[in-house]
């Protein structure tokens, strides 16, 4: 233990974590530890719900699962209740969102992060062959924005450098040429604050399973303000999005609220393990996490920066997420030896080093122990 951790006020959360000790996870970012409450939870649903309740567990809290998680989730990126849908992945969100973004517009352009993680970009360059609408990838710094612009799809922090964009000022300068918004928060939501409905975002997306410790695979979400979900029509009009699902109509008409989100049957184990993990937050104060995100994070770059043949690429100021991303020739052969000495961050291609810092577990001596795991390996 550090001195820092002694002061720290999250310090005793980490206990709601099933981590071992020996371990120094810093993979948050890409795939958030679980809480040892879901296990249990999870053997719940199969032997008492699904087992002992069958198919009456439907209308015991199954079916609306997807609005009542996606409350909790809303909670964690200011979203007021009745705006946050859960279900599908990541990607299946973004096409609902730029193609219902994009649904009737006479703009000609979609505008896309150019360094934006595969997924983001491999859909827009979908929805734009669908709709007719050139794609157009720019740097968050150089939009260049006009009235041919139609939607503006963006990642909040920059899954390769940890860089963040300053979400109030780019959803300003996108609504001031008319243009709608949509965000990617899979590397924020959890661990930064984040008011969506206070900046006017017009849609958001992200994942449940890094920093939200949602479970491998676990559903996404989908963020739609009450004032424009009447007018959100999304391509995928699959019958729970409907507004009377049992009344099996033979044509679609839309829920007038979040449900016209949904699209299919919920995953329902990995919704309720989601459900539960996110019970890690009560009490928690994002504030907080976002004071120690940056703290660990200034830490951890203190201790590396000087090493041979190290480049830190994530900005030192305060528009950083919660990782340290460091750029070294070797960076996959270095990655291989810290995890062989049970330090584990990622290696994204060409030659970048992630260590991701999730302040609900990650102590200042698990920040101390990777970076003399490097200094030693270098
Ligand atoms: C910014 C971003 N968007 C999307 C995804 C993933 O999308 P999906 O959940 O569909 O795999 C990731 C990570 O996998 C991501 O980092
Ligand atoms: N979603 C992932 C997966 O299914 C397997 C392995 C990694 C991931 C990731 O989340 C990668 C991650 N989005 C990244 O920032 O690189």
């Amino acid at each position: 233990m550090t001195d820092l951790d002694a002061v720290d006020p999250l310090a005793p959360v980490r206990e709601l974590f099933d981590l071992d000790d020996d371990v120094v996870y810093l993979d948050g970012n890409s795939l958030g530890a679980p809480p040892r409450a879901v296990a249990d939870r999870v053997q719940e649903v199969v032997r008492q719900q699904w087992g002992r309740r069958l198919i009456r567990s439907w209308s015991e809290g199954w079916w609306e699962a997807p609005q009542r998680v996606g409350d909790k989730v809303g909670r964690l990126v200011g979203a007021a209740p009745g705006q946050v849908a859960v279900g599908d992945s990541t990607s299946v969100n973004i096409f609902k969102a730029l193609m219902a973004a994009v649904k009737g517009t006479d703009r000609a352009e979609i505008v896309v992060d150019a360094g934006t993680f595969p997924t983001d970009g491999y859909i827009a360059r979908s929805v734009a062959e669908l709709t007719g609408l050139e794609l157009r990838p720019a740097l968050p710094d150089s939009l260049e924005l006009t009235e041919r612009t139609a939607v503006v799809l963006l990642n909040h922090v920059d899954y390769r450098t940890g860089r963040m964009l300053d979400m109030a000022a780019v959803t300003e300068q996108v609504h001031a040429v008319g243009a709608r918004v949509v965000w990617d928060l899979c590397h924020s939501a959890g661990v930064l604050p984040i008011e969506l409905d206070a900046l006017g975002v017009d849609l958001a997306v992200g994942c449940t399973y890094k920093f939200l410790n949602g479970g491998p695979g676990a559903p996404a979400f989908l963020y739609v303000p009450a004032a424009a979900q009447a007018t959100f029509e999304q391509p995928l009009t699959g019958w729970t999005g409907h507004r009377a699902p049992f009344a099996m109509d033979e044509g679609f008409t839309p829920d007038p609220g979040i449900a016209r989100a949904r699209v299919g049957t919920p995953d329902i184990l990995s919704m309720l393990a989601l459900d539960v993990a996110l019970d890690v937050w009560d009490g928690v104060s994002l504030t907080d996490v976002r004071t120690k995100g940056l703290k660990l994070t200034a830490y951890f770059r203190s201790l590396v920066e000087d090493l041979p043949g190290v480049e830190v690429i994530t900005p030192d100021d305060e528009w950083r997420g919660h990782q340290i991303s460091l750029r070294h020739p070797d960076a996959a052969a270095l990655m291989d030896k810290l995890i062989g000495r049970n330090v584990i961050g990622d290696h994204r291609p060409p030659d970048v080093l992630r260590f991701g810092f999730a302040p609900l577990y990650n102590r200042y001596s698990d920040a101390r122990r990777a970076a003399e795991a490097l200094a030693e390996i270098l």
